[in-house]
């Protein structure tokens, strides 16, 4: 069990820990045997399920008929046998039309999201009002003949409750970071559900089938009890029943062989369905351990670049999150091809979801609702969602600040970087495990990291994991969202050296968003502040340390701490970063700024720039740097 544990839930592993449970023999053995005695009836049966023995009727068990007989002399152990065909049969049909259509539906929505998921989760909540027997009766009056049909129709009307459990099970997993990092790699969604989705809710699903199926085989002797099941002179076990209780003053042992063989089918599958909870459930703290982990276009005083020949250019972007909310306004940003370019600001400015929307991964609801994302000259706003899949991974990669997280627990690093070696290049076994070698001797990995598990990696391994995953595809562009903050300060010197040596044998344009000074002065060419969803200053790193020209980066590089003097406070920037939906008319810092005036908050507050490629939105950035502050 602990080995289970301490290696997730894969699969076949979930399985293993199943069977190797006692208890779980048991019901398994059972419905082997059920299926085996059903199936092979014809060749194992004593006699046919029709042949009467008009001398030996009602009688108890015997040599000749170990079960006894029924009314008419037929054998029960036969009749027991070919009886289960057809409720086997039938429960059968129930439970794949439940996998069809619940687990299918569920799946679908929960992954989806969006106008599908609430399309769904509407018809589910009126399918649930529907009453099941009611309308089984119903379909049993019209096509009562047709018993495939009639179990269809039940699969499909208990469909709904396993549907919403689907759904939600999924709809949690879409959430884990390391399915976002497969959509950021470029995976197609079949493969990331089978692969990645899939596996983490199978649990919940066969709990849910195995309570339908003993469900199923109840609903089908108690139609067949009701005459409403397959006709005579085909045997069901409801069938059975309702003719040893018509009898049952006369010879009430009757009663005992379907009554028992259908009570353990349906307590067997119940149990089987615990027995698999239970290993789901033992599976689940592997997570928890992995887990530790309004615009009015602003008048524009410089003119707006010619056109741009950089590899991304973003150009007046305005993103929108659900119901409407801007939360990323008028932003113009530009990375060279191999230039290394910093996006810097406070937590909740807008840094992540600008990174997002690159890559086409807003969340639900979000949206580009104005402005231009040109990646080495084509617009990705107007790209289709294919064109993105095929673009994310490939030509532009994504590494987060939580790697172990981006990693999915269940799969080994090989596993996981070969998955995108494979899709990217495709190739033989070997050809596809050298080139994972190869990626992990490129980010400094041992071999022998290929077969470990995400939860085996320290956190800088993992992120050197998700960056040969990001190199996979040889992308063009990097967006590192703060690749280095979950790491302590050796190991963040060292994931930043390899990420800079990286850049130069690739020639990778890299983005690199952060709230890190020290980091930006280390590593980038120039840096954009964002605030507030404002690009408030952008320039040459050594320009913004050197002459910052906005009063928010000021305070930011006044904050840093290698800046304090010993002994004396840690300047801060008062109050915090506003919400969107508290942004202040024009200057969104004037709140917190000592330089505001009115003016400030009067109106949008246009792009100056002082400076050549030095730009600020700043009315009163004369007075900083050299100005009437600097003297002062
Ligand atoms: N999924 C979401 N749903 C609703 N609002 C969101 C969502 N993601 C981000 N936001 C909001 O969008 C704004 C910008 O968030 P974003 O994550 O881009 O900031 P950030 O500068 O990257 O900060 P951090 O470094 O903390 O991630 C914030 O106000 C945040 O609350």
């Amino acid at each position: 069990m602990e080995e289970f544990v301490a290696r997730g839930v894969r699969p076949g592993r979930r399985w293993r820990a199943t069977l190797g449970r006692p208890l779980a023999w048991a019901p398994l053995g059972y419905l082997a045997l059920l299926v085996a005695g059903s199936v092979l009836a014809p060749v194992l049966a004593p006699t046919s399920p029709a042949a009467t023995d008009l001398d030996n009727v009602l009688s108890g068990p015997s040599a000749a008929h170990w079960l006894g007989t029924d009314a008419l002399g037929r054998d029960v152990l036969t009749r027991l046998m070919y009886g289960g065909q057809v409720s086997l049969l039938h429960a059968g049909i129930v439970v794949v039309t439940v996998i069809g259509v619940g687990v299918t539906s569920g799946i679908v929505a929960g992954y989806a999201g969006g106008w599908f998921d609430r399309a769904f989760t509407w018809v589910v909540d009126v399918l649930l009002a529907i009453p099941v027997l009611m309308t089984l009766l119903v379909v049993l009056a019209v096509v009562g003949e047709h018993q495939t049909i009639v179990m269809v129709a039940l699969g499909v009307l208990v469909s709904p409750g396993l549907a919403r459990v689907v759904r939600g099970a999924t709809l949690a997993v879409r959430k884990e970071l390391y399915v976002a990092a497969a959509r950021v790699c470029g995976l197609p969604h079949h493969r990331i559900v089978a692969a990645h989705v899939l596996p983490r809710i199978a649990g919940p699903i066969i709990v849910q089938i195995s309570l339908l199926a003993g469900g199923a085989l109840l609903i089908d002797a108690g139609l067949s009890y009701l005459g409403f099941g397959a006709q005579p002179p085909d045997p069901t076990w409801g069938d059975m029943i309702a003719q040893a209780a018509s009898v049952i003053d006369r010879q009430p042992w009757l009663l005992v062989p379907p009554g028992v063989v259908l009570g353990l089918a349906i307590l067997a599958s119940g149990l089987l369905g615990d027995v698999v909870r239970d290993a789901t459930a033992h599976a689940e703290p592997i997570r928890d351990r992995l887990h530790r982990a309004h615009r009015a276009p602003a008048p524009v005083l410089t003119p707006r670049e010619e056109p741009s020949t950089a590899l991304l250019s973003l150009r007046g972007l305005e993103i929108t999150l659900s119901g409407g909310q801007v939360v990323v306004a008028d932003l113009d940003l530009d990375v060279g091809r191999g230039e290394t370019v910093a996006l810097v600001g406070e937590s909740g400015c807008g840094k992540s979801i600008t990174g997002r929307a690159v890559l086409d991964l807003l969340p639900a609801g979000g949206a580009v609702a104005a402005g231009s994302l040109l990646f080495d000259g084509a617009d990705l706003a107007l790209a289709g969602p294919r064109a993105m899949r095929r673009l994310r991974g490939s030509r532009i990669a994504l590494i987060s600040q939580d790697p172990v997280g981006a990693l999915d627990p269940v799969f080994t690093v090989a596993h996981q970087i070969g998955e995108l070696v494979r899709l990217r290049h495709g190739g033989s076994r070997s050809s596809v495990r050298e080139r994972v070698s190869g990626l992990l001797h490129d980010v400094n990995l041992p071999d022998v990291v290929a077969r470990r598990y995400p939860h085996e990696l320290s956190g800088g391994m993992a992120q050197r994991v998700a960056i040969a995953m990001a190199l996979a595809g040889e992308p063009n562009l990097l967006i590192a969202d703060e690749p280095t903050t979950a790491l302590d300060v050796s190991v963040q010197a060292e994931v930043l050296a390899l990420l800079r040596r990286l850049q130069e044998e690739r020639g990778m344009a890299i983005l690199l968003i952060t709230h890190d000074w020290s980091v930006v002065a280390s590593f980038c060419r120039r840096a954009y502040v964002m605030y507030a969803g404002h690009i408030v200053e952008s320039g040459s790193v050594g320009e913004l340390l050197a002459r910052p020209r906005h009063p928010y980066t000021e305070g930011l590089l006044g904050a840093m701490p290698g800046r304090a003097q010993p002994g004396s406070r840690l300047a801060a920037i008062p109050g915090t970063v506003p919400e969107p939906a508290r942004w202040p008319a024009g200057c969104h810092f004037a709140p917190r700024c000592t330089l505001a005036t009115a003016e400030c908050s009067a109106a949008p507050v246009p792009v100056f720039e002082p400076e050549t490629g030095h730009r600020t939105r700043c009315l009163h950035h004369a007075k900083l740097s050299g100005g009437e502050r600097a003297s002062a």
